[in-house]
Parts: C-alpha cells; sequence; structure tokens
C-alpha cells in the first residue's frame, strides 16, 4: 500500500487546502501528517513545541510519517520541516512526491501572521526565507514533479496535479 501521491513544499505552499482538493477530485482520502500528530499528542501543534520541544515534535513526525507511508492509499500531505530529516528523505525514495513549490512574497501572504505555525511566530518573513533557503534542494532531491504556486489558487494548482496524474494513468 502506498500513498497516490505525496505533497511537500514549505509552509504556505498549499500542501494541506490543494491536498484536500486533489483527494476530493480523486474521490480517495485525504491525510495530513500534521493532523495525525496532533491526534496522537492529544494537542495541537503550537502546544507540542511549547510543552515539549521541537525536537520531540520531530520524533512524532518520522513515526506519523513512516506509518502514512506504510499504511496510507490516498493522498498525503506532509509538515513542512518533514523533509529534514534523512530517515524521511530516504522513506520518500520510490513514492510519487510533488514539490509545491512558492517563492517568498506568495509564501508571506498566505501564513499571514503564522497563526497555528509556531516557527513563524517571531519575524515570519525572514524566518520563512531562511527556511526556503535551506530546504528549496532537499524539496527538489525528493520530488518527482515540481508544480508551481506563486500567483495561482490552490483549485488551479489542484487542476494541474489531477492532469498529471491522469495523464500518467494513460500513458
Ligand atoms: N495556491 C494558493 N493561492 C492562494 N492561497 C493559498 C494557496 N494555497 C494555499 N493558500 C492559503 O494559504 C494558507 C496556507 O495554506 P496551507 O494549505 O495550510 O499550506 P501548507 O499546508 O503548505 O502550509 C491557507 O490560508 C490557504 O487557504
Ligand atoms: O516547516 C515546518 O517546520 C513546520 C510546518 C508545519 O506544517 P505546514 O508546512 O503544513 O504549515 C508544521 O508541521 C509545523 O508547524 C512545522
Ligand atoms: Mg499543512
Amino acid at each position: 500500500m502506498a500513498p497516490v501521491c505525496v505533497l511537500v513544499g514549505v509552509m504556505g505552499a498549499g500542501k494541506t487546502s490543494t491536498g484536500l482538493l486533489v483527494a476530493s477530485g480523486l474521490g480517495v482520502d485525504f491525510r495530513d501528517t500534521d493532523s495525525d500528530i496532533e491526534a496522537r499528542a492529544g494537542k495541537p501543534i503550537p502546544e507540542i513545541f511549547v510543552d515539549d520541544g521541537e525536537e520531540h515534535f520531530r520524533t512524532l513526525e518520522r513515526d506519523a510519517v513512516a506509518t502514512a507511508l506504510a499504511s496510507f492509499d490516498g493522498v498525503l500531505a506532509l509538515g513542512g520541516g518533514a523533509i529534514l530529516a534523512e530517515e524521511n528523505r530516504a522513506a520518500l525514495a520510490g513514492h510519487r512526491v510533488i514539490y509545491l513549490s512558492v517563492e517568498l512574497t506568495d509564501a508571506v501572504k498566505r501564513v499571514g501572521l503564522g497563526t497555528g505555525r509556531p516557527l513563524l511566530a517571531i519575524n515570519p518573513r525572514a524566518t520563512l526565507k531562511h527556511l526556503l533557503d535551506q530546504r528549496r534542494p532537499l524539496y527538489t532531491e525528493v520530488a518527482s514533479q515540481t508544480v508551481v504556486t506563486d500567483g495561482r489558487t490552490p483549485e488551479q494548482v489542484a487542476e494541474e496535479i489531477l492532469a498529471g496524474l491522469a495523464n500518467d494513468r494513460v500513458g
């Protein structure tokens, strides 16, 4: 069993919102490792960061990624930082990984004040710039396809992904 596709990209790329649309377009389930982590911890992500620290969050995230890749067959969205762990990058090999790319201007607009994203609680623009610079090569490394999302709606991005998936099934 393997996910139909796995969405990766920085915070604000649209993994969660676009992933839901792709899953609905395909008539399959949607899953987000952030929600799995919150369910397991019994609290929202900002509280996990405050109470237990980022390291603990990353441990829960590695478990969530491994479990979902092994047991879920719908559309899967990862948290933006899942890519940092070598273990997660290795686990993604052989999966259809779609990198939703977004540049700083649009990412900043989309995350707003960073509510719900503890890493963006202070100076979201500068933090996002740093994270984009650090992570872009890692997203590219694991991706089988890159979809540019700047200036496009989640519906337009989902359309492109759905067209690519349909094309692969025919071809
Ligand atoms: N392509 C897009 N264009 C405009 N806004 C978007 C787009 N994709 C997502 N958004 C908005 O940006 C915010 C973050 O999207 P989300 O799906 O949570 O991103 P991610 O899961 O990648 O962090 C949400 O408010 C969402 O509605
Ligand atoms: O980039 C990151 O390190 C994070 C991204 C978030 O998910 P989204 O990318 O879905 O916002 C969430 O996992 C957590 O706040 C940490
Ligand atoms: Mg998300």
